[in-house]
């Protein structure tokens, strides 16, 4: 399933933040700390709109699908930075759709 991949690499993100610097990439970001990783946060969500405005023009959607997969891996290694997993932004998500689930039943029954 594919929130499989969500999980392992959330796992494997985990792991990297005791990982030796000079062993991987996520280790290296961690080490040059929280400035740097938003750093490339800020650079992977341009990249992502000149992708966007590119598709649109285009037609042609694999430049936005991969650097939107860099921007989300970028964010995923910002929240495990800061101690939080991708199931709170899940749940937060959830919590949304359900209230307004809610909200489009009271309409329908209106
Ligand atoms: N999903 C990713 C992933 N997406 C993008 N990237 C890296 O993110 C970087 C973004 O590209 P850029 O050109 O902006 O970066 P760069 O020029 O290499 O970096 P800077 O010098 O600018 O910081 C590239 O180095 C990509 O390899 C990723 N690196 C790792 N993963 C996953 O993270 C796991 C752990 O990775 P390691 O820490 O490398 O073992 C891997 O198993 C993968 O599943």
């Amino acid at each position: 399933m594919k929130s499989d991949v969500l999980a392992e690499l959330a796992a494997t993100l985990e792991e990297r933040k005791t990982a030796a610097a000079d062993s991987s990439y996520v280790a290296s970001l961690h080490a040059k700390g929280l400035n740097k990783i938003l750093e490339k946060v800020g650079e992977e969500s341009i990249e992502t709109i000149i992708a966007a405005k590119d598709a649109a023009i285009s037609g042609d959607k694999s430049d936005l699908i991969y650097e939107t997969a860099d921007l989300w891996f970028h964010t995923l290694v910002m929240l495990s930075h800061l101690d939080i997993g991708p199931d709170a932004i899940l749940d937060e998500l959830a919590r949304r759709f359900n209230l307004s689930g809610l909200d489009e039943k009271a309409n329908r029954s209106n």
